[in-house]
């Protein structure tokens, strides 16, 4: 198929590299001239494992990229993967979402009649009924008809960061929102070459419009509440002395929980569970429900971070002090920060007067543009030296390796937010749920 995709950014970049690999011509469109050029040098504009070998494989050639609409009109499909990004009370905001709609529906128009419907999906994860509503609206904003000119339908995503290509090309699921055959018929041939390759069974899920839309929050906001409930867990554990990691791996072994996405510690980040979870609760209180539980689950993970901090000050006044933080990334294998929860643990510690000094194998570069001030040090091993106290925030493997880079340290005190520190001797050690 001759496929574009507006937006090339973690999602749109994976998508499009993907859909090339399994034989697409695609089209990747974004605004930022820098991603345009590097797509089409074969360089992928992000740090995601495997992606670079893709865009170098197919950029230029399956897979090109403009910065011009036009493009969409040599295409059959265009699949949206802009930014839904939150409003400051929470809600989502969708500015990005309806620029690119209308962007999509003039290009469409200035190219005169087509002989079949142009298929716009919503790729980004956005509140049901924004792609009827308010998607759709903007496509026809342009003079087209929905149905004769273009159809709409929602394909959500569920890779996860740092295991992208392989989560896009081995998914659990493929779920299409629709309300006309013709467009279940188009992603139907669309994802045919991957169910061919993936490695089992891929089970799709055909559905309404809004349906997949939701689908995908609650698909975040379990897997975060699974988070955050592990993590309460974890804490009624940590006052009883309890090691939280032994009785996850018990509760685990049981069908129903199921032993992923149980590793408590200082929460959950990123550029998803965050802003998504915050997304349905503003839309859920708009129309007059409060979700309880998922409202329970954002407040635990907010307080997690202090909690960590506490458990440094039982061993330490770090006021005036050298303390470590490692790990910036909001989990290991991207150099991402947005929300990570390094940033309510650097703000902690600023707030008690410490000294941060902070190392990531990948993200020191993200981190730094945010916080410029802070030290920056170019190993853990320098950022333990002379350091009276640690703080881990992230699961980097090779903070399992450490050692005796520890005895370096003025005051060898590591509060350890993610189970990745072996407890040794001549150090204090304080897991936060075990
Ligand atoms: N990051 C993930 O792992 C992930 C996974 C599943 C779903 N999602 C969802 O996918 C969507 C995209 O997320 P992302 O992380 O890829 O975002 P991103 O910020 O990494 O990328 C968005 C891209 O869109 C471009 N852009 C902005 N306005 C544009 C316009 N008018 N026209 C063309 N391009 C424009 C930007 O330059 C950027 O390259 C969001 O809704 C997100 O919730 C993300
Ligand atoms: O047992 C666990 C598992 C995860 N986390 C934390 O949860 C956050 C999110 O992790 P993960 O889900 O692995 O990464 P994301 O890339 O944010 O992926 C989530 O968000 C994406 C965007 O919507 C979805 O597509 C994915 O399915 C969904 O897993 C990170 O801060 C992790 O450290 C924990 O604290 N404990």
């Amino acid at each position: 198929m001759n496929v574009s995709i507006v937006g090339s950014g973690y999602v749109g970049t994976t998508v499009a590299a993907c859909l090339a690999d399994l034989g697409h011509e695609v089209t990747a469109i974004d605004i930022d001239e820098g991603i345009v050029a590097a797509i089409n040098d074969g360089e992928s504009p992000i740090h995601e494992p495997g992606l670079d070998e893709l865009v170098a494989e197919h950029g230029g050639d399956r897979l090109r990229a403009t910065t011009d609409y036009a493009a969409v009109r040599e295409t059959e499909l265009t699949m949206l993967a802009l930014p839904t990004p939150s409003n400051e009370d929470g809600s989502i905001d969708l500015q990005y979402m309806e620029a690119g709609a209308s962007s999509v529906g003039e290009a469409l128009a200035a190219g005169g009649d087509r002989e079949e419907p142009h298929l716009v999906v919503t790729k980004s994860t956005v509140v049901p009924t924004t792609t009827e509503e308010r998607l759709a609206a903007r496509i026809a904003d342009a003079g087209l008809e929905r149905g004769t000119d273009f159809l709409v339908a929602s394909n959500p995503e569920f890779q996860r960061e740092g295991s992208a290509v392989t989560d896009f090309l081995n998914p659990d699921k493929l779920v299409f929102g629709a309300d006309d055959e013709r467009a279940f018929a188009m992603l139907r041939v669309l994802y045919a070459p991957l169910r061919e390759a993936a490695d089992g069974e891929v089970p799709t899920v055909e559905t309404g419009i809004a349906e997949a839309e939701m689908i995908k929050y609650a698909n975040n906001a379990f897997l975060a509440s699974k988070v955050s409930l592990i993590n309460d867990i974890g804490n009624v554990c940590k006052e009883f002395g309890v090691d939280a990691y032994e009785v996850a791996d018990a509760i685990g072994l049981d069908d129903r929980i199921g032993e992923r996405f149980l590793r408590s510690g200082v929460g959950w980040g990123g550029s998803c569970f965050p802003k998504d979870t915050d997304a349905i609760i503003s839309a859920a209180r708009e129309r007059g429900y409060d979700p309880a539980v998922l409202s329970a689950a954002v407040e635990l993970n907010d307080a997690q971070p202090e909690r960590l901090l506490s458990l440094l000050d039982d061993h330490v006044d770090v006021g005036g002090k050298r303390v470590a933080v490692l790990g910036l990334a909001f989990k290991p294998g991207t150099d991402d920060i947005r929300n990570t929860r390094a940033v309510p643990v650097i703000e902690g510690l600023q707030e008690r007067g410490a000294g941060v000094v902070a190392y990531d194998p990948v993200a020191t570069e993200n981190m730094r543009e945010r916080y410029p001030d802070i030290e920056y040090a170019g190993s853990a091993a320098e950022a333990l030296e002379d350091a009276s106290g640690a703080v881990v925030v992230t699961d980097w493997d090779e903070f399992a390796a450490l050692d005796a880079e520890f005895d370096e340290m003025a005051d060898p005190i590591v509060v350890d937010g993610r189970r990745i520190i072996e407890r040794r001797d001549g150090i204090t050690y304080e897991g936060l749920t075990w």
